[in-house]
């Protein structure tokens, strides 16, 4: 599963590029035979702004958000792309400049604004971004584009058009909620988010969005919170991107990258600094553990420990006779991966990229099994009894239970990250496959499948394509045998198309 190719043309920059928003969809042209049952829209959200005038943005996750969709009918195929008119994109185009602070760039006050109130500016606290580039997920009727703030933004999936700016601080107690939420077949939504409680005390709150409603109102509006996790240190909680859910539970873990709210909450709103200066890494703390039931909600107070970890996505996750088992995409240790991502280390020339990926986190794909009944069995003892996995949990002389995990996939500086399973057939159930995209030193350049049983690989490659879960230069669309990852059929359009990260199949 590791990568055949090198990159010493360095044309991977291209993606990390500028690009225009399309007036009308363009037609792709097809090779091979797109199969009848594939009707739909393929939805991809990414950054498309890079710059802003003469300001730049800094780090991957700054660029303009800019909604993209490759549509498929009698297999025939267009393409179509748009920035999605945000706060934070419109402003900036007004004014010519960065207005909304992003992840890793901070929007200055205006400089033709006096002293005074470009004083006084400083001061009014930062304005929280809705550049929602980060995936797109159904809610009801309604497809919302979201990044992992408060705000998410409803967009038509057809024309692409922008259509309100929503404020989940307004329906459910969160400071900010995931871009990876799990959506049941109804249609119900879960999802995770920081939250500050009672007496500032912090928690990770598990919110639950119903399916669409009989009387046609909004089923944002009956958004609530159904389960609580307590956050292991009182003025940072952890950083989290993704959880898991089984048929009756949810998993989430705390890794040691950690959210300083002090600095969050005073440095930021006097001098400049954005979000990625309020990140810390625990070298101490290791990396928590933590279960809850689905229904009704109720957290299970089991201490589940184990090394620390970078962790993004969750792959999947299952009950099997009294245990859990969920497989993740890791990364080793507890620097944060995401000090490697600035554009200036992503643009930079490949030996150099290589470089700089030899002293980052290491990725490892991991399976981890906790106990539903940890406390049947003395101390010292596996308490795992699955007979496929090696993974263990080991009880400590203070009641901490000690996970090991067995590893799935390691290769060096090669990631298989950004995965993907066939999530309505397999979400939450024993499952055997699981598809991602392969990154080598941090460059998206292939397509990977993994069995998840007996560990065998699959991988798509093709000189000078980058794909992102998977988009390519020149922009196609192609489309794998889930079986091999043999080419069935590629629609290529003849314009350019930077990175995505996420997105969604819309049948
Ligand atoms: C697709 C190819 C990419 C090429 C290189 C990738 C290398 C990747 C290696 C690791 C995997 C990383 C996965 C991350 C994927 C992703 O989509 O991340 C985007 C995340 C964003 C934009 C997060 C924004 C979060 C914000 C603005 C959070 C703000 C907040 C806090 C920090 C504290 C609490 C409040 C608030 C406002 C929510
Ligand atoms: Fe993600």
């Amino acid at each position: 599963m590791v990568s055949r190719f090198e990159h010493p043309a360095g044309d991977y920059k291209k993606i990390f590029e500028t690009v225009e928003e399309l007036s009308e969809p363009i037609p792709a042209t097809v090779t091979g035979r797109i199969p009848s049952f594939i009707r739909g829209s393929l939805l991809r959200l990414g950054p498309g702004l890079f710059e802003i005038g003469s300001e730049p943005f800094y780090h991957l996750f700054d660029g303009q958000a800019l909604m993209h969709k490759f549509d498929f009918s009698n297999g025939q195929v267009t393409y179509f792309r748009k920035f999605i008119k945000t706060d934070a994109y419109v402003r900036a185009i007004t004014e010519n400049r960065v207005v909304i602070t992003e992840f890793g760039t901070c929007a200055y006050p205006d400089p033709c604004k006096n002293i005074f109130s470009r004083f006084l500016s400083y001061f009014k606290g930062v304005e929280v971004t809705d550049n929602c580039l980060v995936n797109v997920y159904p809610i009801g009727e309604d497809f919302y584009a979201v990044t992992e703030t408060n705000y998410i933004t409803k967009v038509n999936p057809d024309t692409l058009e922008t259509l309100k700016k929503v404020d989940m601080c307004k329906y459910v107690n969160i400071n900010g909620i995931t871009a990876h939420p799990h959506i049941e077949r109804d249609g119900t939504v879960y999802n995770i988010g920081n939250c500050m409680g009672k007496g500032a005390s912090l928690a990770y709150n598990i919110v639950k969005i119903p399916p669409t409603q009989k009387d046609k109102s909004d089923p944002i509006e009956k958004s609530k919170v159904v389960v609580q996790f307590p956050s292991a240190e009182r003025f940072k909680p952890s950083y989290v991107h993704s959880f898991g859910m089984t048929e009756n539970h949810f998993v989430f873990v705390e890794t040691p990258v950690k959210i300083n709210l002090l600095k969050f909450l005073g440095a930021w709103a006097i001098r400049g600094s954005n979000y990625m200066d309020c990140f810390e890494s625990d070298e101490q703390k290791g990396t928590w553990i933590h279960i809850a039931r689905k229904d009704p909600g109720e957290y299970i107070d089991y201490k589940f420990r184990t090394s620390a970890m970078g962790l993004f996505h969750h792959i999947n996750c299952y009950e099997d006779s009294g245990f859990i088992v969920f497989d993740l995409c890791t990364w080793k240790g507890f620097e944060f991966v995401y000090n490697y991502l600035w554009l200036a280390n992503l643009r930079q020339n490949w030996d150099e990229i290589k470089k700089h990926a030899m002293i980052a986190p290491q990725p490892e794909v991991r399976r981890f099994v906790v106990p539903l009944d940890p406390y049947r069995e003395e101390q010292g003892k596996n308490l795992i009894s699955l007979p496929y996995t090696t993974a263990t949990a080991t009880m400590r002389e203070d009641e901490t239970i000690w996970l090991e995990p067995e590893v799935l996939f390691s290769g060096p500086r090669q990631a298989f990250e950004f995965p993907q399973i066939n999530y309505k057939m397999n979400n939450g159930r024993n499952y055997t496959y699981a598809y991602a995209l392969g990154l080598n030193h941090f460059i998206p350049d292939r397509i990977c499948k993994l069995n998840v049983r007996t560990k065998e690989t699959w991988v798509w490659q093709e000189p000078d394509s980058y794909p992102s879960e998977p988009l390519f230069r020149p922009t196609y669309c192609l489309i794998l045998n889930a079986k091999d990852l043999s080419e069935i059929a590629r629609a290529e359009v003849d314009v350019m198309s930077p990175v995505t990260f996420h997105g969604m199949y819309k049948p």
